[in-house]
């Protein structure tokens, strides 16, 4: 009986040293769960092998705090916080849109002073004769203002300077102003699509030939909604060009706005483009901007693919906006990319970028002929924060400043 006793007293002990040795052993986690801290936003793998872009889900979000701590604590105590805070990037504090064609002024007089400055010294000449208004009509072509609106300008100016005879250069300026102003159309509603429209996000997809800046744009145009404080969800559509996605999802992760993109290439732009939406309505985001890759306007396989990813989209959510990049150094060129294009999409806008690059900013005028659609930004820099909301008044008196 004690024999009995003494045995089970050692086996009991024995179990219990093997129990204490199993509990301590790290347990591993099962396969397909994240082993580091991770955001409430964190990339999941999404059908068709989309992800929302992992670069973005790094970075801080102003989104309400991730609830990861309270999910899961035994994860929150292998990575203290304090290694998340150290390895966190800065987030990119954006420009507000309202300064800067302010900012951006200079750049535009530089590039375009003859245009501006160069007709106010023509008119401020003590006599204008028939050399005169030929080197003014010479000027406004040159700008790229486009023959009709440029026999238009001119025509009124003779009837002006002559019918007021007035050489005041105060008056004078006054009056270019005043017909400039006319010409670029202040009455224009340059407004942008940025607000949630029937519970769902306004959609905003982003077209152009190859090496305009569409993806620059996008990833500028991120950064003036976020400084207006818009959830932003990104969708690189452009899987031709490799590097494009990538491109794009660096500047998301700036200000950290999440890119979906696929990582396959060559993927199907229609569908990485209903992924984002779907990503935009899931989140409720105020804005999806889709980039799309450039496409030449005489290829129709990629107009008709351009089409397609309208079409895909909207049977998730309206597309809100069509923005038409053009690149402003191609002048009349440009006319002919937005006429095809215009065919194909809706254009509801037009983003000139390169402007501080050339002389013509007369194609300001020319374009919005041409299509009866606004320019509604401008691109004047490579810096991050060198795209301006375009303004009728802004736009003509940089044009005239001193
Ligand atoms: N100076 C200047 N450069 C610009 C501006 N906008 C874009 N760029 C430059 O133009 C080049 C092409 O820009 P991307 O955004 O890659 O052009 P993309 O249209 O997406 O090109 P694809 O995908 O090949 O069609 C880059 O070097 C940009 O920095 C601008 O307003 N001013």
């Amino acid at each position: 009986m004690e024999i009995v006793l003494i045995i089970s007293l050692v086996l009991a002990l024995l179990l219990g040293a093997v129990l204490v040795g199993l509990l301590d052993r790290p347990v591993a986690p099962p396969k397909g769960t994240y082993t580091e801290l991770r955001d409430d936003d964190d990339p999941a793998l999404a059908p068709g092998g989309l992800v929302a872009d992992p670069a973005s889900a790094d970075a801080p979000s102003s989104r309400p705090a991730p609830r990861h701590a309270a999910e899961a604590p035994t994860v929150e105590e292998e990575a203290p916080k304090a290694e998340v805070v150290e390895t966190a990037p800065q987030l990119d504090r954006p420009e507000a849109a309202g300064t800067r064609l302010q900012r951006l002024r200079a750049r535009l007089l530089k590039s375009n002073n003859v245009f501006g400055q160069g007709l106010l010294a023509l008119l401020s000449r003590d006599r204008i004769d028939d050399d005169v208004w030929d080197e003014i009509e010479e000027t406004l072509l040159m700008a790229d203002l486009g023959t009709e609106p440029t026999m238009e300008l001119v025509d009124r100016l003779k009837a002006r300077v002559t019918v007021d005879g007035t050489r005041d250069p105060d008056a004078l300026r006054a009056l270019l102003r005043e017909e400039l102003l006319a010409m670029v159309d202040p009455s224009m509603d340059r407004r942008l699509a940025a607000t949630r429209k029937d519970g769902k996000p306004a959609v905003t997809l982003v077209v152009g030939v190859n090496g305009v800046g569409k993806t620059t744009t996008v990833g500028k145009l991120a950064r003036v909604l976020v400084a207006e404080d818009r959830e932003v969800v990104l969708g690189a559509a452009d899987t031709f060009r490799a590097a494009a996605a990538e491109q794009l999802a660096t500047w998301g992760a700036r200000v950290g706005v999440v890119t979906v993109r696929s990582e396959t290439e060559g993927a199907d732009p229609a569908s990485v483009a209903f992924e984002a939406v779907k990503t935009g309505i899931e989140e409720e985001a105020d804005v999806v901007l889709v980039d799309t890759a450039g496409r030449l306007q005489n290829k129709a396989n990629l107009m008709d693919e351009l089409g397609k990813i309208k079409r895909v989209i909207e049977k998730q959510a309206p597309v809100e906006e069509v923005l038409l990049v053009l690149d402003a150094t191609t002048g009349q060129n440009g006319l002919m990319q937005a006429k095809v294009f215009a065919e194909v999409v809706d254009v509801t806008g037009i983003v000139l970028t390169k402007l501080d690059g050339t002389a013509k900013g007369g194609i300001v005028v020319a374009i919005q002929r041409q299509l009866g659609v606004p320019v509604k930004l401008i691109g004047l820099g490579e810096g991050a924060d060198d795209l301006a909301p375009f303004s009728a008044e802004g736009f003509v008196d940089a044009l005239l400043a001193e």
